[in-house]
């Protein structure tokens, strides 16, 4: 029987510091987010960054925090019962991180039948520390616990055409009452060295002005192109101008080189250059969480209008929306009905 498992991220279990170190602990120790050997990871994550970090993003994560808990949680859990009640099959929900495990939602397929199971990592762009380490964990645990069951993936639906519609209806909607002077797209960050680690031809990406320009294999697995790719497909479907968009990297974290332009040093830049109302949209995300809710649609605020801009918006994700929830089943049916998968 076939089923279906949605994963996204995860958060910690309340904001407090006591449950955001177990989760950054699990978060940060994973080989796909801090890439450096067992030993030299343990210092830096272990003996460096959860001696201070735990008490700041729980401090950020309450300013944020829903009574009925995390939003990237709650709002994963309303996109899944949505999808549950359009589809004949059963779908769970998990995360790669925190409690609510990719093991317990396999169990929870398993339990009903399921031995083949498509797996929905839910980033809309490939990176190592995102869409890749959903679909090893996924593997392991199957292969662990669940040896007979055959598992799905699908792709990474950046440039999906009903994707693309959908955002782009959203954005419109977002920006239909605000007078912007600019729109930044601005998605999560990762580092430089992910993306070449990335790059099967090993030699594609220069992270340079033309690679992801330039027809390549590397592009399956190269973020930065696919964050390109979407930015310039909702330019297209919405008609925006070349000079009304433009794109930037967050959340990152210090010592390494992250992909550039740095959304918060656009924030600061933009009024310099005359931009005094803007729209932000984050589109590496499909449901709000901590990174656009605080960083972006508080702190971002914040620091445009310190550095001298006016108006500011930040567009939500997607979420629950119905349009996304109706996409999402055409491709669950798709697949259950006919095994194609969207591309
Ligand atoms: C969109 C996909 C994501 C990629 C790629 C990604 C890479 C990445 N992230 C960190 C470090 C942190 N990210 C944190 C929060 C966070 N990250 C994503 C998504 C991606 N991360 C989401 C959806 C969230 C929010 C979770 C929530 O509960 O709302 C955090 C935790 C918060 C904090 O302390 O700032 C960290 C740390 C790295 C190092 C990385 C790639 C190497
Ligand atoms: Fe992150
Ligand atoms: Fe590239």
């Amino acid at each position: 029987m076939k089923g279906v498992l949605l994963v996204n991220l995860g958060s910690p279990d309340s904001p407090t510091p006591k449950d955001v170190k177990p989760y950054l602990d699990e978060f940060l120790m994973d080989e796909r987010v801090i890439d450096v050997p067992l030993w030299l990871r343990n210092i830096i994550v272990r003996g460096i960054i959860l001696r201070t970090r735990p008490k700041k993003s729980a401090e950020a994560y309450r300013k944020i925090w829903w009574e009925e808990g995390s939003p990237l949680i709650v709002i994963s859990e309303r996109f899944s019962q949505k999808v549950k009640q359009k589809t004949q099959i059963p779908v769970a929900l998990g995360m790669r991180y925190g409690s609510m495990t990719i093991k317990k939602a396999m169990q929870e397929l398993h339990a009903k039948g399921v031995d083949e199971v498509l797996l929905v990592p839910l980033y809309p762009h490939y990176a190592m520390s995102s869409f890749e380490t959903v679909v090893v964990k996924a593997m392991q645990v199957k292969d662990e616990f669940f040896p007979d069951m055959a598992i799905t993936t699908l792709p990474a639906f950046y440039k999906n055409e009903d994707y693309i519609d959908v955002l782009s209806k959203s954005i419109a909607e977002g920006l239909k009452d605000f007078k912007y002077d600019h729109i930044l797209f601005s998605y999560h960050g990762i580092p430089e060295r992910h993306i070449k680690k990335s790059d099967p031809t090993k030699f594609h990406c220069k992270i340079d002005s033309n690679c992801c320009k330039t027809n390549s294999v590397a592009h399956h697995t190269c973020y930065r192109h696919q964050c390109y790719e979407m930015t310039e497909k909702v330019k297209e479907n919405l008609g925006l101008s070349n000079d009304k968009v433009s794109l930037s990297f967050q959340s990152r974290l210090p010592n390494d080189p992250w992909l550039k332009p740095y959304t918060d040093y656009e924030f600061e830049r933009f009024p310099k250059e005359g931009i005094k109302r803007l729209a932000v949209i984050t589109p590496a995300f499909v449901a709000d969480c901590l990174e656009t809710l605080e960083e972006i649609a508080m702190e971002g605020k914040h620091q445009f209008q310190e550095a001298g801009g006016e108006d500011y918006k930040h567009i939500p994700c997607l979420n629950d929306n119905q349009d996304w929830v109706d996409v999402m089943v055409k491709w669950i049916k798709d697949w259950e009905l006919k095994e194609t998968l969207p591309v």
